[in-house]
């Protein structure tokens, strides 16, 4: 699915306005009948009859007063309070305030202290909000009376429905500008914006709709867009073919465990055979070999070179030979963090040039020497911990500027990233941006990103591109982890329980 950020919507407004001629009192009329229907529904489902609407002085407010018609039509007890004086009202907005005026609809302007304690008032009376005070027009931080507006809102625990973006959300980040309206469900317009769909804004938001105004949706790809939201849609499986054999699906070669972690190699290996990859070849420390070996039924396992059951630098040259047989690489859960693990795994990432997915202790092997993974077919798949390390940047700053983050590292050194987190991002070495849009807290459990690592080889290993290997294993990953989380809950959850509905996952997207 499409996403555009403000700047992109607007353009896009701009050439439907003024180049294809489409009045934009239309799309106007089409955004508040949309929110209008949706809050319709809500007053139907729940016997409710009572709605206010705010608006402040801008365009979003203008759907706003189209809400209030619509309602009022349909025999809803509507209110507007303006967040500004009448006065300041000016376009489209102005002729959709006159025609609910002329209508005797009930209009109160909210611009000083005093008036706040009527509006108190009617949001007590009142069954359902509706918040049209910012949209994307939001610049800068919110202050003054309308901040008292959207806190009081906020704590009077009604139904509400934000008009575009819940106000005080900052549409493109996602980030709290001063305060933001917690909305019960959000209507946004044609496209829907990155904000909504990163925390915090995943918070404010609620359940998104996206409406259809009647922005011609080829005017997105016209102007060139840089954020797509991972749908099933998206991640469709082909079929399989009756005449293959495991050989067409690929062969495998995962670098992982040690002496106290020999699940993650196990996790790793077993999600890559349930992900579909025809042959794994699993390569441990060799004391840890026979431990594996007796729980991995369907993976080669390979016991190589080590010290005190950690993989040595000697075990480079196997390594290679293994390599030399297998078609996509991965390397580093449970690898263990240590100088000669560091060495090994920067020398195999400087001679080998098969696609290759670098993973935890791998990740932590390149900290400041990145310059080996330049244009490589090389799939990164950092916590924020990971990614901290990596770039230096604390995690808070990576947390709060997901996008920027990943746009620059893919940018400098032109791989794929896989920036885990409660919502995973996607970066394309083509620049390309993708938010997922499964997965759930349980998921939050040892083992999850070992589980991961294995499903992007195996989409590697099935002849996927590096972008739709981290694309399919993202979504499926958070699939599997949502249709565990209906048997088990979110607390339950472990490794295990995502595996394990791998399948089931998979077969999703049939
Ligand atoms: N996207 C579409 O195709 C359509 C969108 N519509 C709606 O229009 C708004 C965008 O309208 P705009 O007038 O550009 O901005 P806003 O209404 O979001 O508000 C801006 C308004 O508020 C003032 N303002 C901005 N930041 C602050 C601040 N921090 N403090 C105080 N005041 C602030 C600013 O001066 C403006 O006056 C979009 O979201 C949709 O809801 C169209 O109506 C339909 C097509
Ligand atoms: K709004």
């Amino acid at each position: 699915m499409i996403v555009l950020t403000s700047k992109q919507m607007r353009e896009v407004e701009k050439i439907a306005i003024e180049k294809i001629g489409i009045p934009s009192i239309c799309l106007m009329e089409n955004a508040g009948r949309e929110t209008a229907l949706e809050v319709k529904k809500i007053l139907e489902e729940k016997n409710l009859n009572s709605v206010i609407i705010i608006s402040g002085k801008g365009n979003n407010g203008g759907d706003g007063y189209v809400v209030a018609r619509n309602l009022y039509n349909w025999g809803a007890d509507v209110k507007v309070f303006l967040t500004t004086s009448i006065g300041a009202i000016s376009g489209d907005a102005k002729v959709n305030l006159d025609a609910i005026l002329n209508m005797g609809i009930y209009v109160a302007e909210i611009t000083q202290r005093e008036h706040l304690k009527f509006l108190e008032k009617a949001i007590k009376e009142s069954d359902v909000i509706v918040d049209a005070i910012y949209g994307i027009g939001l610049k800068g931080r919110i202050t003054g009376i309308v901040k008292d507006i959207i806190e009081m809102i906020n704590q009077a625990n009604k139904i509400v429905v934000s008009v575009d973006i819940p106000s005080g959300l900052n549409a493109d980040t996602g980030k709290i500008e001063g305060c933001a309206i917690k909305a019960s469900k959000t209507v946004t317009m044609q496209f829907v914006k990155p904000g909504l769909l990163v925390y915090p804004g995943v918070d404010y938001a609620g359940e998104v709709r996206v409406a259809e105004i009647g922005i011609p949706c080829r005017l997105a790809a016209e102007i060139g867009y840089d954020y797509n939201l991972v749908t099933s849609e998206d991640v469709k499986l082909p079929k399989r073919l009756g005449d293959t054999h495991k050989g067409d699906y690929g062969k495998a070669l995962i670098i992982a465990g040690s002496k106290n972690m020999t699940g993650a190699a196990y996790l790793c290996a077993k999600s890559a055979i349930k992900t579909g990859c025809g042959l794994v070849k699993l390569a441990v420390p060799q004391s840890a070999q026979s431990v594996i070996q007796g729980a991995l039924y369907e993976v080669i396992t390979y016991g190589l070179e080590e010290k005190n059951g950690i993989l040595s630098y000697n075990a480079l040259s196997s390594v290679l030979k293994l390599i030399d047989e297998s078609d996509v690489i991965a390397i580093g859960p449970g690898l263990t963090h240590d100088k000669d693990i560091s060495q090994l795994v920067y020398d195999i990432v400087k001679n080998v040039d098969k696609p290759v997915v670098l993973d935890a202790d791998a990740l932590n092997a390149l900290v400041g020497r990145l310059e080996v993974i330049q244009g490589k077919r090389i799939i990164l798949t950092p916590h924020y911990g990971e990614m901290s390390r990596l770039t230096g940047l604390g995690t808070d700053e990576i947390k709060n500027n997901l996008f920027e983050v990943a746009k620059t590292f893919i940018d400098r050194y032109k791989v794929t990233l896989v920036l885990k987190g409660a919502k995973t991002v996607i970066a394309t070495k083509e620049g390309s941006i993708y938010i997922n849009s499964t997965g759930n807290p349980g998921m939050a459990t040892a083992g999850s990103g070992d589980v991961l690592t294995g499903m992007i080889t195996a989409f590697l290993a099935q002849g996927f591109s590096e972008e739709k290997a981290a694309i399919y294993g993202v979504f499926y990953h958070g699939k599997a982890g949502d249709i565990a989380r209906e048997y088990v809950g979110e607390y339950g959850m472990t490794a295990m329980d995502i595996l394990e509905n791998i399948p089931d996952a998979l077969k999703c997207g049939l």
